[in-house]
């Protein structure tokens, strides 16, 4: 009996395995040293840049730009590019963001405000643009967040702009009519919405839902189908909803798995959004333009007066100079001066000739032309 005990272990079989376990973790040793080097080599050439960006910043100047959201794109771009595997190409790109991230920290930490409060998507957003090396700033409201970046009391904003299913966030759209910042950068984020309890929830008692309205709207045929007489009570965000059901015993929160990590709630059905593909897009909002990428988006602002074909003379330079739109949207205008306010979003630069062309014509058309600014598209 205890001869046969031993026998595995002694199998020449089984010592070969071990061998080649051994050898291929001498190996991951021995890879992991040079990563490590090759790491820091790469922290300590940003400290360099650093130095370049204080000592080339002129007397009187603004503070030199440490973050550089077009660089960061293309390091993005060339790791997905030149990525063959066997890792995923977005999960390499992710292991570089972080690197680039902490590398940034290292010439200066960026403060981050967000539509809050922490545990939302929009917090996810901010982490996936700029990685863990940020300091981040919760925000009850859309228009404190651009306030706080107006001030300076924070370098950039994040907010969100449209969803798949729901459409666009028109608060932060009118935002944009009366302020100067220029938008920065894009994140797009699949959105993911659970259903969660405490620890003190009777699951058979369940009376109550809290979310968000975008969210229980987003959740609408999964709820008439599973649970359609429980009453849905909208909320300020998602992250409320998930912190009232840690305190009530008939009620659940739909919300997204940050929310569940943060108040310790339990995930009972996962993925309840009705279209598979639900995504939101975030704007990051700065005060500085930002030079091409070479794989950029550029938004603005038209204001038209009424009459007939203003859709068409508004489109036709865009048409003309060979320019893709991504979106346009129609907003009421703020005043009685202007019949039409248009967002448009398109392909390209400011600084691309048909761009310039194309924006030459459409001011010429418009009561006015509102440049929002160009910013790298979203790599992840
Ligand atoms: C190193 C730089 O500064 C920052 C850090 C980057 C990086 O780690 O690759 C890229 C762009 C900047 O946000 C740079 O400007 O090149």
């Amino acid at each position: 009996m205890a001869d046969k005990k031993k026998a595995p272990s002694a199998s020449t079989e089984s010592s070969a395995d071990t061998e080649e376990l051994l050898a291929l973790r001498d190996q991951i040793d021995a890879l992991d040293e040079q990563i490590q080097q090759l790491i820091s080599d790469r922290a300590a050439c940003a400290q360099r840049v650093a130095e370049v960006k204080t000592r080339a910043r002129q007397k009187g100047d603004e503070p030199p730009l440490f973050y550089r959201p077009e660089r960061e794109a293309q390091v993005l771009q060339r790791v997905m590019a030149r990525h063959t595997g066997p890792l995923g190409q977005e999960d390499m790109a992710r292991l570089f963001r972080e690197i680039m991230s902490a590398c940034l920290a290292l010439e200066n930490t960026l403060q981050v405000a967000y539509l809050g409060p922490e545990g939302t998507f929009t917090q996810q957003a901010v982490i996936k643009h700029f990685g863990q090396w940020v300091e981040t700033r919760p925000l009850i409201a859309i228009d404190e967040v651009f306030r706080d970046v107006e001030a300076g009391a924070v370098n950039y904003g994040v907010v969100p702009v449209e969803n798949s299913t729901e459409g666009v966030v028109n608060h932060t759209l009118d935002t944009f009519l009366n302020s100067n910042l220029k938008i920065c950068g894009e994140v797009e984020l699949r959105i993911h919405q659970h259903l969660m309890i405490g620890p003190n929830t009777r699951r058979e008692a369940i009376s109550r839902i809290y979310s968000h309205q975008q969210s229980l709207a987003q959740c609408r045929k999964w709820l008439d189908a599973h649970l359609p007489h429980v009453e849905r009570v909208p909320v300020s965000s998602n992250a409320d909803a998930a912190r009232r059901v840690n305190t009530e015993w008939n009620a659940a929160a739909i919300a997204g798995s940050m929310a569940a990590e943060l108040y310790d709630l339990e995930i009972i059905s996962p993925k309840i959004e009705d279209q598979p593909d639900n995504s939101t897009r975030f704007l990051i909002i700065g005060r500085e333009s930002v030079p091409r990428s070479g794989q950029d988006k550029t938004s603005i602002i038209v204001s038209m007066r009424n009459g007939p074909g203003v859709l068409f003379s508004l489109l036709e330079p865009f048409n003309r100079h060979g320019i893709d739109m991504t979106r346009l949207e129609t907003r009421p205008a703020p005043s009685g001066t202007w019949a039409y306010v248009f967002f448009i979003d398109f392909k390209g630069h400011m600084d691309d000739d048909n761009v310039q062309q194309a924006l030459r014509d459409v001011e010429e058309r418009a009561v006015e032309v509102k440049r929002l600014g160009s910013y790298p598209m979203a790599v992840l």
